[in-house]
């Protein structure tokens, strides 16, 4: 819905606190002080946990709480913590700007919080409104020790642009697919104008104890892996408003095609991580890239595919919110059956791109120097691992969340359910990208590929993308003797693809939906009908028809590769 101001009517109304869980039994009233505790929200503008603090008048402690044991498997692998370090410590200097200070505590939030309110005489403690069913569940819990004690816990909208409690469709139902959900947030208007922080932050004398952030070892020592993210990354809000500014100056326009190639500079705005860690809010970041469109044709048409992607990142809290197991269970029960294969050292070559697939290994690469992977070639990758090596979804989203300095639960479990065909509105499992036909198409020139893969440098353009295929004279002349200078493939393109097919057809029966698909893929003729509500998920390969001999994989429950530390996989991948 737009305005005839071609600006969309704000979606006000929709910012309210959220998770009010106490009485609010008058305690407020006496307070001394307001604690904000800050999550994933670590920016001062346009952060509405910390207005609502403000507002109070009273004096305002802030605090962060580093509690792995409430997030168990899913506390901030290797690279998030990384950033975590560099977010804290930016964040903590903006507060000592103002005449405040950041408080650090490190174990169980149900013990710090309601403590540290008591401590500092704060009837509320305001933060931000979580999706994570981990996080949600320790706000019970702490918002039941504080009404105990007669103060409340107030959350706040924060990480999304759409009150994901208020989307619902015309018959009142949740969305399960994200085109009507899109349709349904731009129909109610733009997201809420941002605000600016708080002119004054009045902060008590004597301030609590706080841990020193050093101390918390967020930063890898032995070995210090983390040079290619130093060089790439500025953590903080004032990082994450360079690089909004960076995208938003040169290159909105465009952005429909540059998203999909992974070679091109700044093809994409890598906001992610900045968008996780809270230092800049979705709202912000809508708002300044509408602001921009001006009268360009081209960058109101950028704006669009991104405000797409937005909607991404919200539909996948949606989802997440909705289905608290998808980061370990697949949505779709028949997937619970797949006989997904166990093979240590094909997972290893793929988390240290070894696999002899070019593109892939482009994209692994690029992932363990910063933190970081183009959205395609994450598709790629992922592809490759659930369906030519038939290893479980979860093993590369574990990989992901230790490595990616943006991992979000949400949209790390949503996506990788999407390439496995197991989620909501996902890619069907038969749909199999090829990685030689998606890295000719979208790395045309071999510029993502000669980056990250250096040994492949001086391949003439027409082999780049599948070595193998090279006559022994070019590959000579290019200085490579395959398995010496570059693995060959770890796996036959057109066998793996059979394999993992086969495996499909297996679980395909008696799930509705698989059935579905099943059908579908033995009448579908073209890429048209591959096409997903997903902006610029396609997937190129002909349909499955029923040609796949069955596998020999043996059935293997997905592994967590529990009691590995994050860093300690980094370290055991090499670099
Ligand atoms: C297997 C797999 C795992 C992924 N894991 C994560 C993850 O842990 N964390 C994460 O933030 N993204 C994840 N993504 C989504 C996507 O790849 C990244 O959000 C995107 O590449 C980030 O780059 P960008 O900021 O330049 O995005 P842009 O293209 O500039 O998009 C702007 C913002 O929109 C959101 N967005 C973009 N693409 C998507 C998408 N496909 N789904 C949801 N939101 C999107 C992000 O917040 C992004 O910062 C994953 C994708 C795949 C295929």
């Amino acid at each position: 819905m737009t305005g005839h101001d071609g600006k969309r009517p704000a979606r006000r109304g929709r910012a309210e606190a959220k998770n009010d869980a106490g009485s609010g039994s008058g305690s407020a009233n006496s307070s001394r002080a307001t604690l904000l505790w800050f999550r994933q929200d670590l920016r001062l503008e346009d952060n509405r946990a910390l207005h609502a603090a403000a507002d109070t008048s009273l004096p305002v402690v802030f605090l962060f709480v580093l509690d792995d044991g409430a997030a168990g498997d899913w506390k901030a692998g290797g690279a998030g913590r990384w950033w975590l370090h560099g977010s804290l410590s930016s964040l903590a200097a903006s507060l000592e700007a103002r005449g405040a200070r950041l408080i650090l505590r490190r174990g169980d939030a149900t013990a710090i919080v309601p403590a540290l309110a008591a401590e500092i005489g704060a009837g509320e403690v305001h933060c931000g409104l979580p999706h994570e069913p981990w996080m949600r569940k320790l706000d019970e819990q702490v918002a039941a020790a504080l009404e105990k004690a007669g103060r409340r816990l107030v959350a706040h909208r924060v990480a999304t642009t759409m009150d994901l409690d208020a989307v619902w469709s015309k018959s009142g139902t949740r969305f399960g697919v994200y085109s009507p959900f899109a349709r349904a947030c731009r129909a109610a208007g733009a997201p809420d104008a941002p605000l600016s922080p708080p002119r004054t932050l009045a902060c008590p004398g004597p301030q609590p104890s706080s841990d020193a952030l050093d101390n918390w070892n967020l930063l890898p020592t032995r070995p210090d892996w983390a040079g290619g993210l130093r060089n790439s990354w500025q953590p903080g809000e004032a990082g994450a408003q360079a690089r909004l500014k960076r995208f938003l100056d040169g290159h909105l326009d465009g952005y429909g095609a540059s998203r999909d190639a992974p070679g091109e500079a700044d093809g994409t705005s890598m906001l992610s991580p900045h968008l996780h860690w809270g230092e800049l809010s979705p709202n912000q970041v809508w708002h300044a890239a509408h602001d921009s469109i001006g009268g360009s044709a081209g960058r109101r048409a950028g704006f669009e595919t991104f405000e797409s992607e937005l909607l991404w990142h919200d539909f996948s809290a949606y989802v997440l919110r909705h289905n608290p197991a998808l980061p370990d269970r697949p949505v779709r029960g028949a997937f619970e059956r797949m006989e997904w294969r166990r093979d240590p050292a094909a997972l290893q070559a793929w988390q240290q791109g070894r696999t002899g697939v070019p593109i892939v290994d482009a994209g692994m690469r690029q992932l363990w120097r910063i933190g970081w992977m183009q959205n395609r070639a994450r598709m790629i990758t992922a592809s490759f691992l659930v369906k030519h090596l038939l290893l479980p979804w979860q093993e590369g989203e574990r990989w992901f969340w230790d490595t990616l300095v943006d991992a979000d639960l949400a949209t790390n479990s949503v996506s990788w359910q999407w390439i496995a065909g197991s989620g909501i509105d996902s890619q069907p499992f038969f749909r199999v990208f090829n990685p030689v036909t998606q890295s000719r198409r979208y790395d045309r020139n071999g510029t993502y590929i000669r980056r990250w893969v250096p040994e492949l440098r001086e391949l003439p353009d027409r082999w780049l993308h599948a070595p193998w295929e090279a006559p022994e004279g070019v590959l000579t002349e290019a200085g490579i003797t395959l398995g010496q200078d570059y693995p060959r493939p770890l796996v036959d393109l057109s066998e793996g693809r059979n394999r993992a097919l086969a495996a499909f057809r297996r679980i395909a029966g008696p799930d509705k939906r698989t059935t579905e698909n099943r059908e579908q893929a033995d009448t579908d003729t073209g890429t048209g009908a591959a096409r997903s509500g997903k902006t610029g998920r396609r997937a190129d390969d002909a349909p499955a028809a029923a040609t796949g001999r069955p596998g020999r994989g043996k059935a293997a429950s997905p592994s967590r590769s529990k009691g590995s530390s994050p860093s300690g996989r980094r370290a055991a991948a090499g670099s």
